[in-house]
């Protein structure tokens, strides 16, 4: 799978330790930064992932940040994004299966790296069920 990265300080660590785990399990990511734990501005990160994600270049984009509402916030700016912020594996599914989410954010600052290891996981591995989802997700973006 191609999957994109990026995150904020907050999340560089977490950004970091999903990057070494995906590429080990035979993934092609790209990190979208930042690149240090030095104080950043999301959004800077986020939109260049949004964009390309929502330009079919990759499968999937996972953010981190502190709270993984700020760079969930900015992604869903993005008309072909729907980016869900998942803190349990069980949220992370019913994103795919219900909402079709292509980008996952996660809440680094409020889970361990291993609940986030298996969110992802649970994310990457579920499919969209489609039917009466897919019209409730057409009418996100034409409304
Ligand atoms: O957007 C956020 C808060 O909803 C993220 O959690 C950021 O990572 C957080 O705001 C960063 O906070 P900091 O005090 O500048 O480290």
């Amino acid at each position: 799978m191609k999957i994109a990265l990026a995150s904020d300080h907050a999340g560089f660590e977490y950004k970091n330790y999903i990057f070494k785990y995906l590429t080990e399990k035979g993934n092609q990511i790209h990190d979208f930064g930042t690149y240090s734990g030095e104080s950043v501005d999301y959004p800077e990160f986020v939109h260049p992932l949004a964009i390309a994600v929502e330009n079919n270049e990759y499968d999937f984009g996972i953010l981190f940040c502190g709270s993984g509402e700020g760079v969930s916030i900015t992604a869903n700016k993005h008309s072909g994004i729907r980016c869900a912020l998942c803190w349990q594996t069980d949220i992370a599914r019913l994103a795919r299966q219900h909402n079709n989410a292509n980008v996952l954010s996660i809440p680094a600052r409020f889970i361990a790296k291993e609940l986030a290891r298996e969110i992802i996981d649970t994310f990457l591995s579920t499919n969209f069920e489609g039917g009466r989802h897919q019209l409730r997700v057409d009418k996100i973006s034409r409304w």
